[in-house]
């Protein structure tokens, strides 16, 4: 079994129920429990602005899953929970799910990058890790604690659970 983070994000619907229910749709994936959960946080859209505010939590799993049969599972949870398309064109998401770091591994294909290649830029993957693995060396060696101190951290807001 392996130490999984997994990174959750929502911009559309009940964005908070649906964070919500996503960590518990994967703790009912085979062979994987959820070990921790961060808050949810507030934060306004990285990128494109013009969409809604992002709701963002991180995961602690333990699976026996290996990295491509979780990225399947994951992806089916995001489908059960995003099948309403708006019929805008690629638009705000009911639910992104990232695989951020399993165990020590890498993986680099087309479909799958861990580390996930966009954490040490998103405020709202570092803190709610932060929150659940305040300890965390990265990959680049450096601790956790250091890219967090980096971060502006005014646009980001915890919410009340
Ligand atoms: C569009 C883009 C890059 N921006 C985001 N911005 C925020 N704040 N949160 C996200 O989860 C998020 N996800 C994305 O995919």
């Amino acid at each position: 079994k392996e130490h999984v983070y997994i990174g959750l994000g929502s911009n559309l619907g009940q964005s908070t129920d649906l964070l919500n229910s996503a960590v518990d749709a994967i703790g009912n994936l085979a062979d994987t429990r959820v070990l921790k959960k961060s808050s949810l946080y507030i934060s306004a859209p990285m990128g494109p602005q013009d969409q809604p505010d992002f709701i963002n939590s991180v995961c602690l799993i333990e699976t026996a899953l290996s990295p491509h049969p979780l990225l399947a599972q994951l992806q089916q949870i995001e489908n059960s929970y995003g099948r309403e398309r708006k019929g805008k064109r690629w638009g705000p998401r009911t639910l992104d799910l990232d695989v951020l770091l399993y165990g020590n591994q890498e993986v680099n294909t087309d479909d799958l990058t861990i580390p996930h290649y966009g954490m040490a830029e998103r405020e709202f993957v570092l803190v709610p890790l932060f929150e659940i693995a305040p300890n965390m060396i990265m990959p680049d060696g450096n601790p956790l604690s250091q890219w967090v101190a980096k971060c502006s951290l005014e646009g980001l807001k915890r919410i009340r659970a």
